[in-house]
């Protein structure tokens, strides 16, 4: 899967997403976040207090796409505050952690029923099981992840923050999905498009002759004679 990652300043952006990190406390959600947009792991990470937020550009088939990544406390003390922030949400990654088995359990009990009350019914989801590296420690089997993904019609995937395995293929694929069936979204959820771009590529018209740009070539002439 190629997909081209650009620095903020360098392009102007087409799309702008929306994605959370939703899941309980302690699975990695910061961790995950970082990774993808700084490349960065820590292991004394504190735990988020309200939401934070970070954000990626992305070229997916041409399209620039940023990803503004907003990262929910997992801790149920945060949970009515976090709940603003499903607002606009296009995209999420619901995490549990792959060594504890009641995280998993939650994003049914808990994260998907909060989904459903405050996102809109068109949010993309994937459900991802964190910290694949611990294979010792591990509890929640692949098979049982798979399984619960299927009865919850969500696709899954594994990562790990600290090996940096998956991560960007997690949000890639999420973001290609959301890119995909934009133009099928309701327009009260549509993300706009921020440039509506025209390519200045040759048009062909009825009667087959190419058209020239005429515009773009005066452009271009004006800026180099
Ligand atoms: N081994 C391993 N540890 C990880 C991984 N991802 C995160 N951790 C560790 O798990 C702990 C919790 O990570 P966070 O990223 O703070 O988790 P969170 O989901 O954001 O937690 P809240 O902010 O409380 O909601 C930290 O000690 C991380 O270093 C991973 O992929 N592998």
């Amino acid at each position: 899967m190629a997909s081209l990652s650009l620095k903020e300043t360098e392009v102007q952006l087409d799309y702008q997403f929306k994605i959370l990190l939703i899941g309980d406390s302690g699975v990695g959600k910061t961790s995950i976040m970082n990774r993808f947009t700084e490349n960065k792991f820590n292991v004394e990470i504190k735990s988020t207090i309200g939401v934070e937020y970070s954000k990626k550009t992305m070229v997916i088939d041409q399209a620039v796409i940023q990803a503004s990544i907003w990262d929910t406390a997992g801790q149920e003390r945060f949970r009515s505050l976090a709940k603003n922030y499903y607002k606009g949400a296009i995209g999420a990654l619901l995490v549990f952690d792959v060594t504890r088995p009641h995280t998993l359990e939650n994003i049914q009990k808990i994260w998907l029923q909060e989904v459903e009350q405050h996102a809109s019914k068109n949010i993309k989801m994937i459900l991802i099981g964190n910290k694949s590296d611990l294979t010792v420690e591990r509890i929640v089997k692949q098979e049982e992840a798979v399984n619960f993904s299927k009865t919850n019609n969500l696709a899954y995937m594994e990562t790990s923050a600290l090996n940096n395995q998956n991560i960007d293929q997690a949000f890639e694929t999420l973001v290609r999905e959301i890119y995909s069936e934009i133009n099928s979204l309701p327009s009260e959820i549509r993300p706009k498009n921020l440039t509506q771009r025209k390519e200045h590529t040759p048009q062909v018209n009825q009667n087959n002759n190419l058209q020239i740009d005429k515009k773009n070539i005066k452009k271009k002439r004006a800026c180099c004679e």
